[in-house]
């Protein structure tokens, strides 16, 4: 019976098992399942997916994300945040400010430290991508997916489409507590038109500056909070007129508040916080 240590973290609720490969060794192949097995709330350890903290020649640390299904993510806010904070606490890292390598790039963190510990994190998480062949998405590759109509399930929305390294669609609601997140957000996240899947966000603008938000994540289903998915919305409320870019935006997630600014030099800033829940060793079947 093979067994790991692992820390469970979470990111205003958004929970991973994160699992140091700089000192544990897991079989690629049994990733998915391993993904599967820790997020069970009956027989495993409960989480929104699998986090895996480990060496990188391109950064000072890489960061791999796995769904509660298994798959395969290739960019997490909310992982980034609490990988940052691990990091540091664990001494992975000497400065307060470094790159984390993910499979969709590079991005630098920066600790906000208070004690010898991490309570807040920014994360640049570089441009967003616009073009439909960025998310992926169907269609005209070269075109951009802004406020554009869109049939699900007989009915039609307007939507728009970001990828943060991962793909988003963002739809608009009057009252993000009547959003339809787990009626619409799984017939979205397995559309044809996204061959990758793809998260399905819900807003309600609020200000200039104030967003509620609401999200059916792909590989996971729905969650307390998403922060590429919040990154995905403010850029989405600028490119709709509702926010303006430069300007910092409060995203209210289910979890708690993110402060994000879609910056005037095109990199997304994304500041919240990161808190560890508990470590142990996990035992697999
Ligand atoms: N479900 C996402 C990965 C997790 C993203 C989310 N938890 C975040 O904080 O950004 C995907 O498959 O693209």
């Amino acid at each position: 019976m093979s067994s790991f240590q692992f820390t469970k973290m979470h990111g205003l609720g958004n929970s991973y098992i994160y699992v140091n490969l700089f000192e544990e060794q897991l079989e690629e192949e049994s990733l998915p399942e391993i993904a599967r097995q820790v997020s069970s709330v009956y027989t495993g350890i409960g989480s929104d997916g699998l986090i895996l903290i480990s060496p990188s020649d391109r950064a000072e640390v890489k960061m791999r994300i796995f769904n509660n299904d298994g798959s395969e993510g290739k960019n997490c806010g909310n992982g980034l945040r609490c990988v940052a904070k691990y990091a540091f606490e664990h001494k992975l890292v000497t400065n307060e400010t470094f790159k984390i390598e993910t499979l969709s790039g590079l991005v630098e963190a920066k600790v906000h430290v208070n004690n010898d510990l991490v309570e807040l994190v920014t994360v640049d998480m570089g441009e967003p991508r616009l073009l439909k062949a960025d998310l992926p998405m169907a269609g005209d590759n070269q075109e951009k997916t802004i406020n554009e109509p869109m049939e699900f399930a007989g009915e039609v929305y307007q939507a728009t489409a970001v990828s943060m390294g991962n793909p988003h669609l963002i739809f608009y609601v009057d009252n993000i507590n009547q959003a339809p997140v787990t009626s619409l957000g799984p017939i979205v996240e397995k559309d044809e038109r996204f061959p990758e899947g793809v998260n399905v966000e819900f807003v309600e603008v609020v200000s200039k500056n104030e967003l509620h938000f609401r999200v059916w994540e792909r590989g996971s289903g729905v969650t307390q909070a998403c922060g590429t998915g919040a990154c995905a919305a403010v850029v989405s409320s600028v490119l709709n007129g509702h926010t303006s870019q430069g300007e910092e935006t409060t995203v209210h997630l289910a979890g708690g508040d993110l402060l994000i600014n879609w910056t005037k030099t095109g990199t997304v800033l994304m500041t919240g916080p990161a808190e560890v829940v508990c470590t142990g060793t996990f035992f697999l079947r």
